[in-house]
């Protein structure tokens, strides 16, 4: 790839509420599993990043937790991540679900980005393979004016401050027109399970990052560090068909990865060293299953996909422990990495 004159790159993020579909996107888009997914909501803690390269330009792709109301110290962190993660990145990508209603959890969100700096707001309406044309046409309409609602009440609050401050100086204030086109940047409507519109959307979040060479070398997927990956493979797969309410009391880290000395070097190994916190011990129970067999079969399932990330056989031993009411302990959640 030879950067010419006119190659664009930037950071992008997805933000909408849990299950939008932004960590599924985001693998669409990059082509490989980067970002974990679930069907349980908040499974995203940790930023991820996925390198889309194209030959016009480079997306870097910052996957975010889903904006929610704080409930535990857990829940600010992320809502702190989240804040600081949108005054970096030069594009929003804000994820609306085709198959569900636009409910005050979107405008939320719709309204914490309209109110970051004036950066372009993409609104991609996600799943649009899970519902017909006419449903999708009309969740379309109903997004552009979601766009138009929270842009205006936006322009309209920073002329209130404007006038404050004006009044405040004792200058005379000088009202601006509301622009007639105020709105989202663009709408488009995607589906990551069958591609639609996948590479559009790559073009259309290109077309708004600055002219800049490739901000990484290319064939670079993720500058995410494999311990932080490792751990989120085996606390994805310690989710898997989990009903209850597990997720927000699960934490997964990575100890150490250390490659086996005594291997011919055609096939080497890697030994890998998870341990997974819970909260209480019923929930360790629940983890490690009648006989070990759950907690088997989740370290089955993540040394698949950690054998797949590091190209190599791996050897992964998972230790389950109890760290009492982690998610409201600031010194257990620095320990964890939050
Ligand atoms: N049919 C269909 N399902 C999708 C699509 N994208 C995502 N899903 C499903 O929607 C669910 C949620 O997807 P995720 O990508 O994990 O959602 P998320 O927004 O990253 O969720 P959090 O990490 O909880 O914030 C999963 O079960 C996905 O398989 C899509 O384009 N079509």
């Amino acid at each position: 790839m030879t950067p010419s004159g006119d190659f664009r790159a930037g950071f992008a993020v997805f933000v909408g509420r849990p299950n939008a579909g932004k960590s599924t996107l985001t693998n669409a888009l990059v082509g490989e599993k980067v970002a974990i997914t679930s069907n349980r909501p908040q499974t995203t803690r940790h930023t991820i990043r996925g390198i889309v390269h194209r030959p016009d330009g480079q997306l870097v792709l910052v996957d975010t937790p889903g904006v929610h109301r704080p409930r535990t110290l857990l829940g600010e962190r992320l809502n702190d991540l989240v804040a600081e993660t949108l005054s970096e990145v030069d594009v929003l990508g804000l994820c609306i679900p085709a198959d569900e209603k636009i409910g005050p959890g979107d405008r939320f969100i719709a309204a914490q980005l309209a109110q970051s700096g004036g950066r372009p707001i993409v609104a991609i309406v996600t799943k649009s393979d899970t519902v017909g044309r006419q449903t999708l046409a009309e969740q379309l309409i109903a997004v552009e004016q979601l766009g138009r609602e929270v842009l205006t009440a936006e322009f309209e609050e920073t002329e209130r401050r404007r006038g404050i401050r004006a009044r405040k100086k004792g200058k005379a204030y000088d009202p601006r027109p509301t622009p007639p086109d105020l709105g989202f940047a663009d709408v488009i409507p995607v589906s990551a399970v069958n591609g639609f519109q996948v590479e559009s959307l790559a073009q259309v979040l290109i077309s708004h990052m600055s002219p800049s060479p490739p901000l990484y070398p290319d064939g670079e997927l993720t500058d995410e560090p494999e311990l932080t990956m490792i751990a989120e493979l085996v606390r994805e797969a310690a989710l898997e068909g989990v009903r209850d309410e597990l997720p927000h009391s699960l934490a997964a880290v990575c100890e150490d990865m250390i490659p086996r000395e005594d291997r011919p070097e055609d096939d080497p190994m890697v030994d890998v060293h998870v341990s997974l916190y819970v909260e209480r011990p019923s929930q360790k129970a629940i983890v490690i299953g009648k006989g070990g067999a759950r907690l088997r079969e989740i370290g089955a399932t993540a040394r698949r996909s950690i054998e797949k990330l590091l190209g190599t056989k791996v050897y992964l031993d998972l230790h389950v422990k109890v760290a009492k009411e982690w998610q409201r302990d600031p010194r257990q959640l620095s320990r964890l990495g939050f």
